[in-house]
This record gives structure tokens, sequence and C-alpha cells, in this order.
């Protein structure tokens, strides 16, 4: 079963254009659990990672468990919208295969118990962490792995999004002995082509079979 989790070292880092990319490159369904910062029902709602993904791929879009109107962490989004996340009752879509983008990054919490990476360890599901390359990086990633580990996540590997930095790569790649994806330039225009011969020169789809 491919089925990948897309996290990152924290928001806005790249998560949802670099899960758009791997949904086209190895045709999966994508399916983003919990999305805050919007209103809206069905499978993409307007401004949902999942509309950015559907509108690059034309993926199968398996419908959020929670949709919440407040930009803020789950468990808080949640509190203010009066709903109760219950993690441990999610059930994955059984699509084969499925990239699957999380909240933020790795210690997010869905509850004010149950953090990001915790969830992804009980899923048992590989994880990509999403990293940038640039000033900050070498530290950021480091703890993320550090986290995920220490939380029993299956790491996949790190993909990377950003202008090429050999050393910061290299040295991350040393440093946590973690896989190393590929890496994602910052495209302009960010189109559905640009982004897929972007991904096809980027990453080889058999590390993700
Ligand atoms: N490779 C890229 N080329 C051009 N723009 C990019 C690229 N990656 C990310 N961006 C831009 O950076 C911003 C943040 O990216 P994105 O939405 O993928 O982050 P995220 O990690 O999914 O955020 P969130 O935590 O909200 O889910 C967006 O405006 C997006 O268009
Ligand atoms: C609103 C944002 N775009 C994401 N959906 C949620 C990010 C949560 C970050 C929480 C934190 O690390 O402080
Ligand atoms: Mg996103």
């Amino acid at each position: 079963m491919a089925q990948f989790v897309i996290t990152g070292t924290g928001t806005d880092i790249g998560k949802t254009v670099f899960a758009a990319g791997l949904t086209g490159l190895i045709g999966a369904d994508y399916w983003k659990p919990v999305q805050t910062g919007v209103t809206g029902d069905g499978p993409a709602p307007q401004g949902s990672d999942a509309a950015f993904v559907r509108a690059m791929t034309g993926a199968r879009i398996h419908d959020s468990l929670a949709v919440l109107p407040e930009p803020l962490s789950p468990h808080r989004a949640a509190e203010l919208a009066g709903v109760t996340l219950e993690p441990e009752t999610w059930t994955i879509p059984q699509a084969d295969p499925l990239v699957i983008e999380g909240a933020g990054g790795v210690l997010v919490p869905m509850t004010r118990k149950i953090l990001s990476a915790d969830l992804f360890a009980r899923w048992g599901i590989p994880v990509v962490l999403v990293a940038a390359t640039g000033l900050g990086t070498i530290s950021h990633t480091a703890t993320a792995v550090e986290s995920l580990r220490g939380r029993g996540v299956i790491l996949h590997g790190i993909a990377f999004v950003g202008e090429d930095n050999p050393d910061n790569i290299a040295t991350i790649a040393e440093l946590t002995g973690a896989r190393v994806l590929g890496r994602l330039p910052r495209l302009d225009p960010l189109t559905p082509d640009a982004l897929r011969a972007a991904m096809r020169a980027a990453f080889d789809p058999r590390d993700f079979a």
C-alpha cells in the first residue's frame, strides 16, 4: 500500500505544493484530515489545501474530517468552533496510492493530548518531512527529525523546497541520517505543467512505490 503522510518543519513550508506534486507524480488520491482557516464543506472548500491540489492535479480528494474557520492550530480552531476532534477514531481512506497532508509542523496539536506526530506514529504510515533549504533549516529540520523519531514515526525521507543549497542539504543528511528524496525549487509561475515537470526532474516515483 503506497500511502504517505506529508508533514513539515512548520506551517507555510510548502507541504501542499509538494503534496500536489507528489499526488500527480504517483497518481495518488489526496486527503487533508483537518483543514483550518477555511469555511465551507465538501471535498475541496474554496481556499483549502484540497482545492489547490485538485486544481493542480485533478486528483480524487477525500473529504476532510474537520474544516475549521479559524486559521490556527487544529486543537484551538476546534475549541473555538465548539468541535471535539477525536483522532483516535479516524480511519484512513482505503486508497492506494494516497497522499495525506498534516496541519502545520510535526508537533502541531490535533488535541491538547494528541500531537500530529503521535497520530502519524499510530497510523504507522511513512512520513515525508518537507523542509526549507535556506538559513535556519539545519536546526529546524534536525529538530523535526528527532521529534518524529522520538515518537516512533516512520520517517520515509526529507523533501526540500527552495533554491539549491548543497551544503545545507548534505549537512542535514549527515546529521540526521535521513534519506534526501529530492528538492522542489520555487516555481514562478506555479502552474500544473511547471509543477509536473519540476517533480519529474527532482523526484523518482520509485521512491514512493
Ligand atoms: N515550490 C514552490 N514554488 C512556488 N511557490 C511555492 C512553492 N512551495 C510553496 N509555495 C508557496 O508558499 C506558500 C506556502 O506553501 P504551502 O501552502 O504549500 O505551505 P504548507 O506547508 O502547506 O502550509 P500549511 O501549513 O498552511 O498547510 C504558498 O503561497 C505557496 O504557493
Ligand atoms: C493556519 C495554517 N495555515 C495551518 N493550517 C495551521 C498551522 C498551525 C500551526 C500551529 C503552530 O505550530 O503554532
Ligand atoms: Mg498546506
